[in-house]
């Protein structure tokens, strides 16, 4: 899996940190200066790039969708185009918050929900756009987004891997600037159908760097997506879960971010190498506490070492290490040893 250049600064893939987006999504409750407190938030956190979702609504949604009502605890409005329209964010809105994301210092996105979504982007010149699940099944999307050769991250909720396979194919045809993140899509997911390993397969699959976008509750399971290789991780972030709106239950708190991410960091540097080998750490432990060959009892010199005659101890000083015990029995001694004496190389033939 190779890396991906987003842009000058930001890399992808091959051996670059995991890079981990902020999802603010609609968690600002259509206030744009819980907005800003959540860009500062995902900076403070140290998360790599901070998210939210533009819509363009009579793109996305067929006017009757938009008409029909939405009555659930977490509406803003009568209908759902009510509700819709307190969450969105104007163009100029959208100005003001990339600019404050570029005063606080962190990378602002969007996922475009809609081509007219997708051009603002553009023209907005964020470092890449993200293409949310529910267009995974949009191909003719797909392919315009894939025509434009602007980064793109996007995520495989509600379809199946010969889905993704077509969405592979569609970009792949166009660039390889673009990242596939396994993603399940319900609000939380059931930790049974986060269905992680799923990320192996991708990783087989795919030429691309892949990663997770998780939507469960808590921080184990995006932990676990990264000890199994993913590059990229989302998750929502929010002030307060308790919050109205569909997003909070399954986000994290600033402080969960935070944790997050120094955990990520923890999990990648420990990753390592598959070569298992005596590190430089290990030495004062080997010096303390690894066990050595001892003599049994007292033998002179001449005498033949059998088995019970040569003990394994944590010793001072240090004997032959005890890997050596069967090369060391039914050899000679040189010399003449005492009871807890270390035996070393050049003391018997
Ligand atoms: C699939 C998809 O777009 N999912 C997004 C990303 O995770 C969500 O943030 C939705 O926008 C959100 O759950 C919608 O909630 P409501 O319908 O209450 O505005
Ligand atoms: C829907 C989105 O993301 P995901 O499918 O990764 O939850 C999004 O980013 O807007």
């Amino acid at each position: 899996m190779g890396e991906v250049k987003i842009t000058g600064d930001i890399k992808i893939g091959g051996d670059n940190p995991c890079f981990i987006i902020a999802e603010v999504g609609q968690n600002h409750q259509g206030d744009i200066e819980i907005a800003k407190k959540l860009i500062k938030a995902a900076k403070e956190a140290g998360a790599s790039c901070v998210k939210f979702q533009k819509t363009c609504l009579k793109e996305k949604f067929t006017k009757k969708y938009l008409e029909r009502t939405y009555d659930n605890p977490n509406s803003w409005g009568k209908t759902y185009g009510d509700h819709k329209r307190h969450l969105e964010f104007s163009e100029a809105q959208y100005r003001e918050l990339f600019k404050y994301a570029q005063e606080v210092g962190i990378p602002f996105t969007a996922s475009a929900m809609d081509m007219v979504s997708f051009d603002f982007l553009v023209n907005l010149k964020v470092p890449f756009i993200k293409i949310g699940s529910g267009d995974s099944n949009n191909l003719l999307f797909l392919k315009y987004a894939a025509s434009k050769m602007v980064p793109l991250i996007i995520s495989t909720g509600m379809v199946d891997k010969s889905a993704v396979k077509t969405i592979y194919d569609i970009v792949s045809a166009n660039h390889k600037r673009f990242c596939l993140l396994h993603c399940i899509s319900a609000y939380p997911v059931p930790f049974e159908d986060c269905n992680l390993t799923v990320l192996q397969d991708y990783k087989n699959t795919f030429d691309v760097p892949v990663g997770y976008s998780g939507q469960e509750l808590g921080t184990a399971v995006g932990l676990a997506a990264v000890a199994l290789g993913a590059k990229v991780l989302e998750k929502h972030i929010t002030l307060d879960k308790t919050m109205k709106g569909t997003d909070h239950v399954c986000s994290l708190t600033p402080a969960e971010f935070k944790q997050l991410i120094r955990d990520v960091r923890v999990i990648e540097a420990s990753l390592g190498t598959p070569i298992k080998k005596v590190v430089t750490s290990e030495i004062p432990c080997i010096d303390k506490l690894q066990k050595s060959l001892v003599m049994g009892c007292t033998k002179n010199r001449g005498e033949i070492l059998y088995p019970g005659d040569v003990k394994i101890k944590v010793a001072e000083p240090k004997g032959l290490n005890a890997l050596h015990f069967d090369e060391v029995i039914y050899k000679t001694l040189v010399y003449d040893k005492k009871e807890d004496e270390p035996l070393n190389e050049g003391d018997f033939c």
